[in-house]
C-alpha cells in the first residue's frame, strides 16, 4: 500500500520514514513539505541518507489522492484543521497526528487551544484512535485523529481503573514528565540548551491542552470531574513518564490491583504491566512502540499510584499512527512496529 506523509521534515514525520521504511506492508510513496518543496529529505535529515532518498513534494490534495492509499499528517495544530478535510474531500484516507480532530466539541477546541476549530462536521467524522480502547471503532473510518502524547500514556494507565469503577470521582492527580521531542523540532526559549541543562521545568501548569483531552475519555468511561493534570520538560530527547494517582473506592490489595491491570491488558501486544510492586522507567521503551506501567498500592492513604512511559514520538505519535494504520487497513496491527527498546 502507497503511503504518504506531509510534514515529513517534522520529528513525527521523521519517525513515521522510520517505521515505514521497513514496514512489511506499506511503501513510502511520497513525502511533502510546505516550505521545502523540490529539496532532498536527505538534505534536511541526514540520517535518512541511502535510506529514504526522496523529494519533497508540493502538497497538492487532487494530486496526494491519485498517487497514495494512506497519508499522515504530522502537521502543527491549525494547519492539520485546514489540510484534513482537502484530503478527505479528495478521497484519501487520513491519519493526523495533531490535536485537531480530538475534541469534539468547538468551544472546548478554541478555549484551550485558542485557535480556530475545524467545521463541526469533520470533527464528527474523526475517530479518536486509541487502539487498546476503542479498536472496533478504527476498522470502519477513513480519517482517524491520533491521540496526544501525555493522554495515550495517562489514559492507558488510568482504564484499568476507572473501567473497573475503583477509583473515587475527583481523586484523579497527574504529574506528567516529557522529553524535548515532544515540543517538535522549531526552537523556543524553552528548548534551548541553557534552559533545558541541567534544568527541571513545569509549564502550562493547570492550563495544557490536554486536559480536556483526557477529560473526553475518562467522561465517556463514567469518570465525569475534571482532573489535575500538570507537566514538565525533562532534559531527555525522548520519553514521558506521567505519575497518577486516585483514591481507591475500597481496600485492595497490591497483588489484586496487578491482576486488574494483568487482566485488562492480557491480550494487547503493546502493553506491559510490571511485576507487583515494580515501576517501569523512559528508558525501558526508548523507541519501541510498547507502553509500560506500574501499579502500587498506598495502605496508609487509600491511594493508589500509577507510574505509565511510552516514547513519545512512537506509541505517543508515530508509533501509535501506523498502529492505527494498521487496523484501518485489515493488517496485523503490530505490523512494521517490532522495534526492541534501544537500551541503555
Ligand atoms: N513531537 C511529539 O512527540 C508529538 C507530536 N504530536 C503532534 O504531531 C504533529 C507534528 O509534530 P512534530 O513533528 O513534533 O512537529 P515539528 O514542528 O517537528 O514538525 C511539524 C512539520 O509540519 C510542517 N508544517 C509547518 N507548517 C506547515 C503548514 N502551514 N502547512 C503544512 N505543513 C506545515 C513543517 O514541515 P514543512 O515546513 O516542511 O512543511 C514541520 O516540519 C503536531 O501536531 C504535534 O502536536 C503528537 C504527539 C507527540
Ligand atoms: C514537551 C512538549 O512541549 N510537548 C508538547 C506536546 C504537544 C502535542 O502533542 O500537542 P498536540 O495536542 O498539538 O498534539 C506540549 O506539551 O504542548
Amino acid at each position: 500500500m502507497k503511503a504518504g506523509v506531509i510534514g515529513a521534515t517534522g520529528y513525527g514525520g521523521a519517525e513515521l520514514l522510520r517505521i515505514l521504511q521497513s514496514h512489511p506492508e506499506f511503501q513510502i510513496e511520497s513525502v511533502y513539505s510546505s516550505s521545502q518543496q523540490g529539496k532532498s529529505i536527505v538534505d534536511h535529515y541526514p540520517h535518512l541518507t541511502n535510506i529514504v532518498p526522496m523529494t519533497l513534494e508540493d502538497i497538492d490534495p487532487a494530486a496526494i489522492s491519485r498517487n497514495t492509499d494512506i497519508v499522515f499528517l504530522a502537521t502543527p495544530s491549525g494547519v492539520s484543521a485546514e489540510i484534513a478535510p482537502l484530503l478527505l474531500k479528495e478521497g484519501c484516507t487520513v491519519v493526523d497526528l495533531s490535536g485537531d480532530f480530538r475534541l469534539k466539541k468547538i468551544t472546548d477546541y478554541e478555549k484551550w487551544y485558542k485557535k480556530t476549530a475545524a467545521p463541526q462536521e469533520w470533527l464528527n467524522r474523526a475517530v479518536y484512535a486509541l487502539p487498546e480502547l476503542n479498536r472496533s471503532s478504527i476498522k470502519d473510518t477513513k480519517f482517524i485523529s491520533n491521540p496526544g502524547c501525555y493522554p495515550t500514556a495517562t489514559l492507558l494507565g488510568l482504564a484499568p481503573l476507572v473501567r473497573n469503577g475503583l477509583i473515587e470521582e475527583g481523586s484523579v492527580i497527574i504529574d506528567a514528565k516529557s522529553g524535548v521531542s515532544g515540543a517538535g523540532q522549531t526552537a523556543s526559549f524553552h528548548t534551548i540548551y541553557n534552559e533545558l541543562n541541567e534544568n527541571f521545568k513545569i509549564y502550562k501548569v493547570n492550563a495544557h491542552q490536554h486536559i480536556p483531552e483526557i477529560e473526553q475519555m475518562l467522561s465517556g468511561w463514567g469518570y465525569e470531574s475534571p482532573i489535575t493534570f500538570n507537566t514538565h520538560l525533562v532534559p531527555m530527547t525522548r520519553g514521558i513518564m506521567a505519575t497518577i494517582y486516585a483514591t481507591l473506592k475500597s481496600d485492595i490489595s497490591q497483588v489484586e490491583i496487578n491482576k486488574v491491570y494483568n487482566d485488562f491488558y492480557k491480550d494487547e501486544p503493546f502493553i506491559r504491566v510490571r511485576k507487583n510492586g515494580t515501576f517501569p522507567a523512559t528508558k525501558e521503551v526508548y523507541g519501541s512502540n510498547f507502553c509500560d506501567m506500574g501499579i502500587g498500592v498506598d495502605t496508609r492513604t487509600g491511594r493508589v499510584t500509577v507510574v505509565s512511559v511510552i516514547d513519545n514520538l512512537m506509541k505517543g505519535a508515530a508509533g501509535q499512527a501506523i498502529q492505527n494504520a494498521n487496523i484501518l487497513c485489515g493488517l496485523d496491527e503490530t505490523a512494521g512496529l517490532h522495534f526492541t527498546p534501544v537500551y541503555p
